[in-house]
């Protein structure tokens, strides 16, 4: 041990010497000597491209930190040197090569030598770095039409894997500078939901996924909105979350009551970042919006300053064509309530309905929190389910209570019972009565809103009809002095 390491000290004093012996230009005059007689080719990818931040250089660094180092599938022998390290916003361990350090990948066969370089810049007085490739002359058509195409693509498949998703909120009127990991674990396999509309729903979000090349053929902004509907409890949320972790997206959470005008919204729209999902949360109750349909006038509320306008340019105007690859969704609880230009055909391009617990969501439950796909009192659950509403957070709710599956069931048997005996709790036939008086009961707070608007207009207009007769008199007054003055 002692002897290899007396052999690479001395190796290291000798290349010192070396460089310090013979002078740079006679050092540079050898090496193109050497290159010329080699059927090697030297490729060097430097830190920095036109004075900018290389990002050919990056997406080598993840490549080889997540590829060839990682996965330890490199040809050659392992390199001499690693690095080692945990971002924070990565998921995985990453490695990368230490100074001098090199590797072979191989790519079609062909063997291709990595080798990260670094040295100190006494003009910059900075450390600067660089990579080596080294391959046959004869590949070199294969490196820069496929193998450096293939390094992008990779190290952008590497990077959005890897990532740690974030929650974004708004704080004053901007994104927070500090958003929360996103950690939610609802996925499309233990979301409840009917079986088809799931399935559709995935083949929709995989071909947005991958529409990069179709939505610029036809010419559309690569974007897709989605209109959650449905009461409380039927798994909106829970949808979303599924849908980031599909798709790895961050989650942009957008509280419309929080917004005070256009102004802000376009500023926090311009700041959403490609590749996320911006929640706007039940759309129906966060704001009351002028109708632009009705032809109403901007009312007097302090929030009138956001306009149905607005929200509308957000979703499809020139707003949202800064930007792509992202997804918007609405959530409301009263699909009925919105505003008509927002459900028009084309502005959200689908429309989810999650409903009240069926019998085929229920067994989805069963499965996910008891790991059971049969039972016995799966009939009587299923006859109970059709008498009476309840929302699958109520049944997971009851399913959680016991490891037991029977347990379980059986208490999710006496909840239903329960309900169903509750003359105040929405039963099956009463399924749309339950959703209109709940609208009834929103309209009728709408109205009394509207009442005092009107109140304080009428005050207004009172106001407005003194001042008139007021300055009529004036007027009168002062065309009597006329006519006495001529
Ligand atoms: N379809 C579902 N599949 C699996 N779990 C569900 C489903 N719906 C509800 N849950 C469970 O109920 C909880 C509450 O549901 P969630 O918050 O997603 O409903 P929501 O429709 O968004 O409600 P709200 O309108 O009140 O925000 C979830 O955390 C989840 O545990």
């Amino acid at each position: 041990m002692g002897a290899v390491l007396s052999v690479a000290a001395s190796v290291t004093i000798l290349r010192g010497t070396i460089r310090e012996l013979i002078p740079e230009e006679l050092r540079g005059y050898l090496s193109t000597l050497i290159r010329q007689y080699s059927s090697d080719h030297t490729m060097v990818v430097r830190e920095t491209h036109e004075e900018t931040t290389n990002h050919l250089f990056d997406c080598i660094t993840t490549y080889l930190g997540g590829g060839p180092l990682a996965l330890l599938s490199a040809t050659g022998p392992a390199p001499r040197r690693l690095t080692a390290g945990k971002n924070e916003n990565l998921r995985n361990l990453t490695y990368g090569l230490d100074r001098d350090s090199d590797i072979v990948d191989s790519f079609h066969g062909v063997p291709l030598r990595w080798k990260y370089c670094s040295d100190y810049n006494s003009v910059l007085q900075s450390e600067i770095s660089w990579y080596e490739l080294r391959f046959h002359k004869k590949h070199m058509k294969l490196v820069r039409n496929q193998y450096l195409p293939h390094i992008l693509e990779t190290a952008k498949i590497i990077k959005d894997s890897s990532r740690v998703l974030k929650f974004h909120t708004v704080r004053r009127e901007r994104w927070s500078y500090n958003p929360v990991k996103l950690s939610h674990p609802m996925t499309f396999e233990t979301l409840a939901m009917d079986g088809d509309e799931k399935k559709d729903l995935i083949r929709d979000l995989e071909a947005f996924m991958n529409g990069r090349e179709y939505y610029r053929r036809i010419g559309k902004v690569w974007k897709r909105g989605y209109l959650l509907h449905g009461p409380p409890g039927t798994g909106k949320s829970s949808l979303i979350a599924a849908m980031a972790n599909f798709l790895n997206y961050d989650i942009y959470n957008l509280n419309l009551s929080t917004v005070q005008s256009d102004s802000v919204l376009e500023y926090l729209l311009l700041h959403v970042s490609n590749r996320s999902i911006l929640v706007v949360e039940d759309i129906d109750c966060s704001i009351k919006l002028q109708n632009r349909e009705a032809g109403d006038e901007p009312t007097s509320f302090p929030r009138a300053q956001l306009t149905l306008a607005g929200i509308l340019n957000a979703i499809d105007g020139l707003l949202s064509c800064c930007g792509e690859e992202r997804v918007i969704v609405f959530t409301t609880n009263y699909k009925d309530l919105l505003d008509p230009a927002l459900l028009r055909a084309g502005r959200m391009d689908k429309h989810i309905c999650l409903s009240y617990c069926r019998f085929s969501t229920f067994k989805q439950l069963a499965s996910n929190y008891l790991g059971v796909s049969e039972h016995n009192l799966f009939s009587d659950i299923e006859k109970l389910l059709e008498q009476v509403n309840v929302t699958p957070a109520e049944v997971a709710g009851e399913l959680m209570k016991s490891k037991d599956s029977k347990a379980s069931l059986e208490g999710l048997i006496k909840f239903i019972e329960k309900k169903i005996s509750d003359p105040a709790s929405p039963k099956e036939e009463g399924r749309f009565d339950a959703n209109l008086s709940q609208v009834i009961d929103k309209t009728q707070s709408e109205l009394e809103g509207f009442k005092k608007e009107m109140t304080d207009l009428q005050k207004k207009s009172t106001a407005t009809e003194n001042k008139l007769v007021e300055l009529k008199a004036v007027s009168e007054k002062l065309a009597k002095a006329l006519r006495s003055l001529k």
